[in-house]
């Protein structure tokens, strides 16, 4: 906890991650700086849901390390600096949640047990609700929802926290094309408030002039990785990069 001052938000060296006997992250060096807008990309099965749960500490590493603010996340504490948006709604526990509820919950980090919800928490799932479009269904069972809206409730939860660094799996899937730009407009101010993001994406999409860097995964490697310094430049090469074999 000590190095955590200046140390980047995540920093993976020689990451390895096996399933199923079968290694599916093969040595991922990967640093993550604060303010950037990193996309990993790739094929199907190239291991990017992998890498971004293996640089959370939600799959073991079989060799090499991570660190989230220059702690391994078994070390790690200060859960609220860190906002993970998954691929899909959790369904356990069979109570169902309102869109609201789920959104709220992402403040947890930041409540003490015994504190009931203040005006600032209110106020930030608020915001949350209001950024991905969903304040009019806040009080529909999340369950019930489609698929795409799902993705904003996940995104709307991980917002409410107000974390410095996000960590987004195919935040886009499922979500039309005006919700896409709207998300992009939400990265847009996290960017400029100096916050992190990495996102898994197949496709960028109106995300795509906001990204500052992109890698490509391929069976478990990084095979290419592209960056600029900012987000004005050139983006030809970041669409090619995706697409190429
Ligand atoms: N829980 C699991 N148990 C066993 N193997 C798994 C598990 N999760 C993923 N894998 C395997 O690990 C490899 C990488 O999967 P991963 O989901 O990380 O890829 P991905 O690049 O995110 O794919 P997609 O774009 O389809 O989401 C795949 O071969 C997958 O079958």
């Amino acid at each position: 906890m000590t190095a955590e001052g200046g140390a980047p938000p995540f920093e993976m060296t020689g990451g390895r991650v096996r399933r199923d006997g079968r290694e599916v992250l093969s040595g991922v060096d990967l640093r993550v700086a604060a303010g950037d807008l990193l996309a990993v990309m790739g094929p199907n099965g190239a291991g990017k849901s992998t890498l971004v749960k293996a640089m959370l500490g939600l799959v073991p590493l079989s060799g090499g390390g991570t660190a989230i603010y220059g702690a391994a996340p078994s070390r790690f504490r200060d859960w609220k600096r860190i906002g993970y948006v998954p691929q899909r709604l959790p369904m356990g526990g069979g109570v169902p949640s309102t869109v609201r509820e789920v959104v709220a919950s992402g403040r947890v980090a930041r409540q003490s047990r015994w504190r009931p919800a203040s005006a600032a928490d209110r106020a930030a799932v608020d915001r949350a609700l209001e950024a991905v479009g969903l304040t009019d269904l806040a009080r529909e069972s999340a369950h019930l929802l489609s698929g795409g809206q799902q993705q904003r409730v996940l995104i709307a939860r991980a917002l409410a926290g107000e974390p410095d660094a996000f960590v987004m799996d195919e935040p886009t899937a499922g979500v039309d094309a005006a919700n896409q730009a709207a998300l992009a407009a939400t990265l847009r101010e996290l960017a400029a408030a100096g916050r992190t993001v990495v996102l898994v994406a197949h496709e960028l999409g109106p995300l795509e002039p906001l990204i500052t860097r992109t890698v490509v995964l391929e069976h478990g490697r990084i095979v290419r990785e592209q960056a600029r310094a900012d987000a004005a430049a050139p983006l030809a090469p970041l669409t090619a990069l995706g697409r190429t074999a």
